[in-house]
């Protein structure tokens, strides 16, 4: 090589560590046969704290991860570069301060002429940003999710809910040959409420009833919701006939506790409820609408015959 060859080629080794040391990318390499760092960039510093001198083997780079993420990513990176393959990583990354900061290691394997890896080199990318967007997305996506199980005005389960839980509870009461109950409930005298206090009293007095019956449910299988206008369905598995009566008194006596009062009509002019019940093993010929019609016809009767009350036959 000539003086001259020797100069340009200087030269451009100069061009290209500037350019690979101004990226926000961090270069580095790993020689295969020892695991030891060639070379790091010196950005490494400034994101992670780390001196690029303290970056010496790679089990240097396997301590300064997150111990959640440790085990696969370096799992996996071994395993992508003994069998050749090109692959990218997401982990955090320890910080000197001690915090993390989200890296994806982005990895091209060198190989020899027998197609054994030679040497790995790659780039760090900072994607705390992105990782924090995501995060934000996602909890977003849950939250709306959440907001389109539940009744805007009563903050109760709506019926989506019901619609998506009812199908599981009936699924899993046949299969283990367990009761299921359904209380279907409606505020008795609700028109003569609006005429008499408003629509807007209306809505706050169909918060202060889900209130006062969100104390009935005994545990996360039960499940309380709105059905729609004043009606509220308690969904009860494995509770029989009798327990799931005696709820249904129970959501009745809450709702006169309650002492909202019902200045047009109704008991003493307190606000009362009506229900009707229905309990079923579901077998092989059942269906969850004639279920829940069942119950419903059942709270028709107990209007029928007067109201705040509960009606469990015919
Ligand atoms: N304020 C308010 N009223 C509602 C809402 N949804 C339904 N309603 C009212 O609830 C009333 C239901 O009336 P009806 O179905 O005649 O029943 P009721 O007056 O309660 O009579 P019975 O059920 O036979 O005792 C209607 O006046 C609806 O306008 C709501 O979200 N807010």
């Amino acid at each position: 090589m000539t003086t001259t060859e020797q100069a340009i080629l200087t030269e451009d080794f100069g061009v290209y560590k500037t350019l690979l040391e101004s990226t926000r990318a961090i270069p580095w390499k790993i020689d295969w046969a020892t695991l030891r760092f060639a070379y790091i960039g010196p950005q490494i510093e400034e994101l992670l704290g780390w001196s690029p001198q303290s970056w010496q083997t790679v089990q240097d780079w396997a301590d300064r991860m997150h111990p959640e993420d440790r085990e696969w990513v370096f799992n996996f990176c071994v395993s992508q570069s003994q069998a050749g393959i090109d692959h990218e990583a997401d982990y955090r990354a320890l910080r000197k301060d001690g915090e993390f900061t989200w890296i994806r290691d982005v990895v091209h394997v060198v190989r020899n002429d027998d197609g054994t890896p030679n040497a790995l080199i790659g780039f760090m990318f900072d994607i705390s940003e992105r990782k924090r967007t995501e995060e934000k997305l996602l909890n977003m996506q849950r939250e709306l999710e959440e907001l389109s199980f539940k009744d805007g005005l009563t903050g109760v389960a709506n019926r989506r809910r019901f619609d998506a839980v009812v199908d599981l509870r009936w699924r899993e009461a046949r299969d283990a040959r367990q009761p299921l109950s359904v209380v279907v409930l409606d505020i008795d005298y609700f028109k003569q409420y609006n005429d008499h206090y408003g629509h807007l009293e209306g809505d706050e007095c169909l918060k202060r009833v889900a209130r006062a019956l969100a104390g009935i449910v005994r545990s996360g299988d039960d499940l309380l919701c709105r059905f729609g206008g004043e009606e509220f369905v308690l969904l009860l598995p494995n509770t029989d006939a009798a327990a799931a009566m005696a709820l249904a008194w129970r959501c009745l006596d809450l709702v006169d506790k309650a002492l909202i009062p019902h200045a047009g009509v109704g008991h003493d002019k307190r606000l009362t409820l009506s229900a009707g019940v229905n309990t079923l093993v579901p077998g092989e010929g059942d269906a969850v609408l004639p279920f829940i019609g069942v119950a419903d016809s059942r709270l028709y009767k107990a209007k029928e015959r007067g109201r705040h009350r509960v009606v469990a036959e015919g």
